[in-house]
């Protein structure tokens, strides 16, 4: 099998394949992230992800904590998400003449050009982690040069978190049961610049663990924030307010009220996938929110591949849950993937070390990467593929 991936296509409608090279003369982003202003906090020193959340608990409030941590039920999701990269061990290539030098993360994702496949996954009220909350992590995702995806639960507003970060952003939509309120926030989302939207269809509302709920009321618990329903900040309606019963016209709608390319966040099933993108979706994310939604459903790298098998690369597919090491990334793209999310890492750099903490834990990833690259023979993102796997389970 050869190591070359698919070409990159754009959007759902099939405009066609964009070569690297292509995207780069189109790219509305530059390749280089622009120098950073404002990134306080203390820049970290990561060994490891699991030793920095040994770190954040020791900071962090014990709600906090338990809040970011848990997961649903019995965490075995969780636990799965990360334990499934091992079923997928690395094949490398040697004597290849390859340079550290040479490493190329570039990744052409939906008409941009990126400085490396690595994003931040939305999450839901950085403020019960940091008083600056979603400033800060806009902020230091901009300065890594890494996409930020920003949830609609944030603390923040999204204006604000927009005018933040100088890196490229997307917004993640909770689809409200008021329409009025679903369409303004889409609204909001394309008049600030945020380059598309994020629909998540996996979760009901904020991710309750046996880790919360046995604090009780032994400790203080914040009060949940929505910047983005906040009548202060422009905004509308109650959060909690859920669409409960979303259907594969709310896709549809999503693009049309927002005019922009539609990321379905939360598919488990190749067949899911393939209907979202006959529904309009411009790209899937594979994912099962971090095991805080239900607890047994299979990890997020196990189903990779056959999304990636039933999508046959006509869309891009971004995958989150359980990338804790370079090595995890390298996995995720050669089994299909084109890009590749980072929850909780980035919730730890932010509660131990600020804006500087994340833009820390997001050069930690970037770093990884490279070095897996070189070890494994391979250049440039676009060349990582199933050669680089031993397909134990696939073939
Ligand atoms: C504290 C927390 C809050 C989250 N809030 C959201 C959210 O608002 N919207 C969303 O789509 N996913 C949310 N997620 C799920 C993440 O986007 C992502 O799917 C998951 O965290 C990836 O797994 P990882 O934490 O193992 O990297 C949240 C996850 C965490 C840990
Ligand atoms: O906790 C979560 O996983 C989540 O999605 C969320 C939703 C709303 C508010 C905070 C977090």
């Amino acid at each position: 099998m050869g190591l070359s991936r698919r070409h990159f296509f754009q959007g759902a409608a099939g405009i066609g394949a964009l070569t690297l090279a292509q995207a780069a003369a189109n790219a509305k982003n530059s390749d280089q992230p622009a120098a950073s202003a404002n990134v306080g906090g203390e820049d970290l020193t990561i060994i490891n992800i699991d030793l920095l959340e040994e770190q954040a608990q020791k900071k962090l409030t014990a709600f906090a904590y338990a809040f970011v941590s848990g997961a649903a039920g019995d965490e075995w999701t969780m636990r799965e998400n990360r334990r499934a990269f091992q079923d997928f061990p690395i094949m490398t290539s040697r004597l290849t003449g390859i340079k550290k030098e040479s490493i190329d993360t570039r990744t052409a994702l939906m008409g941009m050009v990126l400085p490396s496949p690595i994003m931040v996954a939305p999450m839901g009220v950085h403020g019960v982690v940091s008083e600056q909350a979603e400033l800060a992590t806009s902020a230091g995702a901009g300065a890594a040069g890494v996409l930020y995806q920003s949830s609609g639960a944030s603390t923040k507003p999204l204006e604000q978190i927009a005018e933040t970060t100088n890196g490229p952003k997307w917004f993640q939509l909770y689809f409200n049961n008021d329409i009025g309120v679903t369409r303004s926030l889409l609204q909001r989302a394309a008049a600030a610049k945020y380059s598309a939207i994020v629909l998540t269809v996996d979760a009901l509302g904020p991710g309750g663990s046996d880790r919360v709920r046995r604090l009780g009321t032994s400790v203080p618990r914040p009060k949940f924030v929505f910047g983005n329903h906040d009548p202060r900040f422009g905004g509308s309606g109650d959060f909690r307010n859920q669409k409960e019963n979303l259907t594969w016209d709310d896709i549809a709608f999503c693009q049309e009220a927002s005019g922009l390319p539609v990321v379905v966040k939360g598919i488990l099933r190749a067949e899911d996938a393939v209907q979202a993108v006959k529904a309009g979706a411009a790209a899937v994310q594979v994912s099962n929110h971090g095991g805080r939604q239900m607890d047994g459903v299979p990890s997020s790298i196990s189903v990779l591949p056959g999304v990636a098998d039933a999508l046959g690369g006509k869309v891009p597919i971004i995958v989150d849950g359980g990338v804790r090491r370079g090595i995890d990334v390298f996995r995720a793209l050669a089994l299909g993937a084109d890009a590749v999310a980072i929850g909780r890492p980035v919730l730890y750099g932010l509660g131990v070390g600020g804006a500087r903490g994340v833009r820390s834990v997001l050069d930690f990833f970037n770093t990884e990467l490279k070095t897996a690259m070189l070890l494994a023979g391979v250049e440039k993102v676009d060349a990582i593929g199933r050669g680089n796997i031993v397909m134990r389970q696939f073939v």
